[in-house]
């Protein structure tokens, strides 16, 4: 049987960098954020949906989705957050079905949906087990400002959207502690794959 493994934290916790050691585990991943550019492209439906729901003006002048206009709306304005997800969350859905059961099929001992709002979107059902990247919160404040090279206010703003980091702790099976070094991040990882009967 396939484990399927939800990775999940917050913006910047540092899922990415426990994916990239995942990959290098030969583990396959499902990346949300991957198939929520994907699935925006011109054309697709979702495009569709978000210039009907935010207008031509979300666009750059090569016809793609303003990333950054449309980051600065939402995070703002919870409302249009959730007239978002709704437009854009069933084609992640059913893209990140599509690619786990095609890896099922392949007969993969483990995969792993890297999906930073598992809990928001109530997505457990989806995963036998979830395995949370934590970092405490000035961490993730000040390396969300410096990847993004956002303002503090923006990326509050950002941090605010999602669920408290402290609370997924409570929902996860399995937390890595994304404090400290890389080094330090990897021996945790390699203690659950262990514990997961999954260290190859
Ligand atoms: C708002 C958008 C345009 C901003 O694009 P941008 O390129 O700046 O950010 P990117 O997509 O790389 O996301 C970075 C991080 O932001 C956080 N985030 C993204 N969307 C959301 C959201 N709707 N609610 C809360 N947090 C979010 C996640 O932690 C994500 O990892 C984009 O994130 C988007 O289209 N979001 C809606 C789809 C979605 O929910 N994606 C999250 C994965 S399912
Ligand atoms: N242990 C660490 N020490 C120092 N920097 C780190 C560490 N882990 C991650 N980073 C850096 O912090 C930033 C966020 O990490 P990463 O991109 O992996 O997070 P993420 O959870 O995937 O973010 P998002 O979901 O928002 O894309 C990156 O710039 C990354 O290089």
């Amino acid at each position: 049987m396939t484990i399927v493994i939800g990775l999940t934290g917050g913006i910047a916790s540092g899922k990415s960098t426990v994916a990239a050691m995942l990959r290098d585990f030969h583990i396959p991943i499902i990346d949300a954020d991957i198939i929520a550019r994907e699935v925006v492209e011109p054309g697709k439906e979702a495009y569709k949906g978000i210039i009907d729901a935010f207008g031509q003006e979300i666009l750059q002048t090569n016809g793609e989705i303003d990333r950054q206009k449309l980051g600065s709306i939402v995070f703002h304005n919870e409302e249009k957050r959730l007239l978002l997800n709704r437009i854009v969350h069933p084609a992640i859905r059913m893209e990140m079905n599509r690619q786990k059961d095609m890896y099922i099929e392949q007969g993969e001992k483990a995969i792993v949906l890297d999906i930073p709002l598992l809990f928001e979107s109530k997505l457990t059902s989806l995963v036998h087990k979830v395995l949370l990247v934590y970092v405490d919160e000035e961490v993730q404040l000040h390396r969300l400002m410096q990847r993004n090279h956002l303002t503090a206010e923006e990326a509050r703003a950002r941090i605010a959207s999602q669920m408290l980091l402290r609370k997924k702790i409570t929902l996860a099976d399995e937390v890595i502690n994304n404090n400290g070094t890389i080094e330090h991040t990897k021996t945790q990882l390699v203690s659950v794959l262990e514990k997961w009967s999954l260290k190859l």
